[in-house]
């Protein structure tokens, strides 16, 4: 694991979020994106060489809304950037961890991810995330 690339915070409004984080960093987002695969808007917040990604559910079903209506907004995830996901998540599944997808599945801002159950990882939600134009 190289660094960490982003941590994850869940949030019911974006808006009010965003406005938040942007007094708080003294920056504004960078950029927003919708990623529809997992059901989220998003809006990322560079702090130096790592990020502040906050997640907005598109869906009242979906992961971010069921997080939320169970422990409230807050911190949702924490991602560490690989150089090589797919065999990162083979080292992983053979130390006996539980990834989410068999495969890597498409984030955003260009990144291919991976997720390893909290329950595995002491209660905290961990990402794998490799730029896409790295792909080796
Ligand atoms: C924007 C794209 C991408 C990026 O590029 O960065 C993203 O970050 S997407 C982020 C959103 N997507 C995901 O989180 C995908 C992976 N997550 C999942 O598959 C699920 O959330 C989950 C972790 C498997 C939980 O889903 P599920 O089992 O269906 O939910 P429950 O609500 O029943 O929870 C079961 C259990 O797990 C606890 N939980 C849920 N989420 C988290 C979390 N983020 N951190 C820690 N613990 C979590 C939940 O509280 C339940 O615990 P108990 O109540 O004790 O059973
Ligand atoms: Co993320």
């Amino acid at each position: 694991m190289k660094r960490v690339e982003h941590i994850g915070i869940a949030v019911s409004d974006l808006e009010a979020a965003e406005a938040l984080y942007t007094r708080l960093l003294q920056v504004a987002p960078y950029k927003h994106e919708e990623v529809a695969g997992e059901q989220v808007n998003t809006a990322f917040f560079r702090v130096d060489d790592t990020k502040i990604e906050l997640l907005q559910s598109t869906d009242p079903e979906g992961v971010i809304a069921r997080f939320i209506a169970k422990r409230g907004a807050g911190i949702h995830h924490i991602a560490f950037e690989v150089k090589d996901i797919v065999s990162e998540m083979e080292r992983l599944r053979n130390e006996g961890f539980h990834l989410l997808s068999e495969a890597p599945k498409i984030g955003a801002d260009n990144k291919l991810v991976c997720f390893v159950h909290p329950k595995d990882t002491q209660g905290v939600l961990i990402e794998l995330c490799q730029e896409r134009d790295s792909l080796i």
